[in-house]
């Protein structure tokens, strides 16, 4: 595939620890609309394989994966087996994550790489935690951890950067707009720096991104998209923002 020169735009639903069998049916609601931009459905690993089967051109994508192409890690699963089971992106260093499981950019970038070489998109979450934006050190902290999470190898083709704000998230709290747009100028400046195609990495924004504010965030420059927790479980809420997302 020729190198993209312009970010294309995503709308990326991560569905966390939720849905059983039954929520297979909004996937089928979200493939039968005519959607006008990429769409990306993460939902928990035990529906992978399943939502495959119903998500017509929706991309699915896993949670997490581990840095090793196999062995003796109970309850992980490898970036083989995301992409066995018919993913094709996986977000990796989610604050849960970073908070749960103790996971450092190092080990984000480890697992990164094992992506990039399964053949998965990776999907990279950044973000400031509420105590560190009142130091005033989120642009420091966001630098930090994307020279730090994203390996060399990544292109705008293999890599999307997810700025979540971790005070942000499951909270209805949302930075302002400026917040949002220096956070996302300077992500640009750093991917342009270090690759010959930093200028087409699709950059997302997420934390409490509803359909009541989606256009607004999606006006701001250098904003391609969002990933979308809560209000990506229902097509009736998800809708509106990939709609949003396709106007913008
Ligand atoms: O963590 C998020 C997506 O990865 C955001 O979650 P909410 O949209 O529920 O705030």
């Amino acid at each position: 595939m020729a190198a993209p020169h312009s970010p294309r735009k995503l709308a990326a639903g991560n569905w966390k620890m939720n849905g059983l069998t039954a929520a297979l049916s909004e996937l089928d609601a979200l493939a039968a609309r005519d959607n006008g931009c990429d769409v990306l459905i993460c939902p928990p690993f035990t529906l992978l394989t399943p939502a495959v089967a119903h998500a017509g051109e929706i991309a699915i994508g896993g949670q997490d994966c581990h840095a090793a192409e196999s062995g003796a890690h109970t309850g992980d699963i490898s970036a083989a087996m995301l992409k066995d089971a018919g993913a094709s992106h996986v977000i990796l260093g989610h604050s849960e994550r970073r908070a749960d499981h103790a996971e450092t950019d190092a080990s984000v970038r480890a697992k990164a790489v094992a992506a990039h070489e399964a053949g998965l998109i990776t999907v990279i979450c950044l973000g400031e935690t509420e105590a560190e934006r009142d130091a005033g050190d989120t642009l420091r902290v966001i630098e930090t951890q994307l020279a730090g999470s994203v390996p060399d190898c990544a292109t705008a083709s293999n890599t999307v950067i997810a700025y979540e704000p971790v005070w942000a998230i499951g909270t209805g709290r949302t930075p302002t707009n400026d917040e949002i747009a220096q956070v996302h100028a300077r992500l640009r400046e750093k991917l342009v720096e270090r690759f010959s195609d930093g200028a087409a990495f699709t950059l997302l924004y997420g934390g409490s991104v509803k359909p009541g504010n989606a256009s607004v965030i999606f006006d701001i420059e250098h904003v391609n998209g969002a990933l979308v927790g809560g209000a990506s479980l229902k097509a009736a809420d998800f809708g509106p923002i990939i709609d949003a997302l396709a106007r913008a």
